[in-house]
């Protein structure tokens, strides 16, 4: 990643702090266009606009902290998936990036089908008219109960997870009479190039059954034998945040490995394989992503040349893109509060949410990127962290950003890239109530998800 070691910050030129930061940009009016939603723009009195509406206009109606999602944005993105990988492939949307019931819609719409990871996500892909069999079911633990429900209704597959799971849902698939499709996930052994958290295919940590030691030849001989079951594939899901295409290919070559010798030992070739999500998006101005047609590409010619390669069928292959499609088209829109100059090191901007609505950056060290958006500025850059309001030192949106010099209480800021694992992951510390969801499009906002009340809060204490 780019980081200059000295920014031009004048007010902080001094006596630098150690951490990340760039120099600052040209011009801290100016919104790059790789960061931020489709539809967003400045209109001539500098505000900000997104869908045709004022982020002025947004934060009077709905207040904030709110998220506001680009729909056009959005659907473009889902679009682009459904296009680049054609009609032999399936893009199932991972609802653990963000999901509420308008997004299945839309992802309906478009084409997408979505992959879940709990009960609580099945029922939201369920009640927004999802079909079932356009659904797939994850999990490292999914419950009896989730995998009742999940063959009960039909969906598409379900993905298991390891050796107990294939028993587990062979069982209940048979007790109810059903053959349940499954997919089995391998981890094959990739060190995926991101932070250790969110990387998924090495061999110590929770997901999948190690490729090494032929843990997954094993697990297909089991599930082949088990009447409850109907083997379709081979999942693999290497991590998120990922730039460098090489790890998606290895992957996509050890699992066509793996079908080739499942057709040698059994004379069956499984017809479809899995090659989970992981794309990065931009988050700063430093990210440069790589488009969904650009991935399709490669995992589309690896996966037929190799299998042309070993003469076996070649496989109907999905993937399952979460932040890819719905991170770049929303952003946090908060209000500036509290301002304290620490002098030599930085500018502390307090805002109405913080790690409740982004954890992110707690969580992973995450860069975001911030803009004063309810008005333009001519002031000097400023080195800024911009902080929420909970009760920990961790608490931080954005850690290193530069703003205008004469941002005060009162003004809008907004963080782009919000649209993934933000909501999703948002929590009720401090008993801050979580923000809600505003769609935009073609000039019209409407609630997607709305904001918490206190009476939620207070609905569940029963004590
Ligand atoms: C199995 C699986 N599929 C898909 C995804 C979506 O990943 P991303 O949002 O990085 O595309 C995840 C999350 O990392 C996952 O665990
Ligand atoms: N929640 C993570 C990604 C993990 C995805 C789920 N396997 C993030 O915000 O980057």
């Amino acid at each position: 990643m780019s980081r200059s070691a000295h920014p031009a910050g004048p007010r902080h030129a001094d006596v630098l702090p150690e951490g990340h930061y760039s120099a600052p940009p040209a011009d801290l009016n100016a919104l790059d266009p790789k960061v931020w939603a489709q539809t967003v723009t400045r209109d001539e009195d500098g505000v900000v606009t997104v869908g045709g509406i004022p982020v002025t206009r947004l934060a009077e109606e709905y207040g904030t902290p709110a998220y506001v999602l680009d729909e056009a944005d959005f659907r473009a993105r889902a679009r682009a998936w459904r296009t680049a990988f054609g009609a032999d492939a399936d893009v199932f949307y991972a609802g653990k990036a963000f999901l509420s019931r308008a997004v299945v819609r839309w992802l309906h719409e478009e084409g997408l089908n979505v992959d879940v990871c709990s009960g609580g996500e099945l029922a939201t892909a369920l009640s927004a008219g999802m079909p079932a069999d356009r659904i797939a079911f994850h999990g490292n633990n999914k419950s009896v109960d989730e995998i009742t429900r999940a063959v009960e209704t039909g969906v598409g597959h379900i993905v298991l997870d390891s050796f107990q799971e294939i028993v587990r849902v062979a069982h209940i698939a048979q007790g109810m009479g059903k053959r349940q499709k499954v997919l089995i996930r391998i981890t094959v052994g990739v060190e995926a190039h991101t932070h250790e958290f969110i990387a998924t295919a090495h061999e110590d940590q929770k997901f999948g059954i190690p490729l090494a030691g032929g843990q997954a030849a094993e697990a297909v001989r089991r599930a082949l034998q088990l009447d409850g079951l109907e083997l379709v594939g081979i999942h693999s899901h290497i991590g998120s945040q990922i730039f460098d295409m090489s790890g998606f290919e290895v992957a996509a070559h050890r699992v066509v490995s793996l079908l080739k010798a499942v057709r040698d030992e059994h004379g069956v070739e499984l017809p479809e394989i899995d090659l989970g999500g992981g794309l990065g998006i931009a988050y700063t101005s430093d990210d440069d992503p790589r488009e969904p047609h650009e991935i399709a590409k490669a995992l589309s010619e690896i996966v037929t040349r190799e299998c042309e390669a070993a003469k076996l069928r070649t496989p109907r292959i999905s993937v399952e893109p979460g932040r890819a499609i719905v991170g770049p088209t929303a952003f946090t829109l908060y209000e500036v509060g509290t301002i304290k100059p620490l002098d030599g090191l930085r500018t502390y901007v307090s805002v109405d949410g913080g790690m409740s609505d982004n954890i992110r950056t707690a969580l992973y060290d995450a860069e975001y990127s911030v803009a004063l958006v309810s008005r333009t500025s001519d002031a000097e850059p400023m080195l800024a962290r911009v902080v929420g309001k909970h009760c920990e030192s961790g608490d931080i949106v954005v850690k290193d950003a530069f703003l205008p010099a004469d941002v005060a209480p009162g003004d809008l800021l907004a963080v782009p890239a919000t649209g993934a694992y933000c909501r999703s992951m948002a929590s009720n510390y401090n008993h801050v109530l979580r923000p809600p969801v505003v769609a935009v499009d073609g000039g019209e906002a409407r609630v997607i998800v709305r904001r918490e009340t206190e009476e939620d809060l207070l609905r569940l204490d029963v004590g």
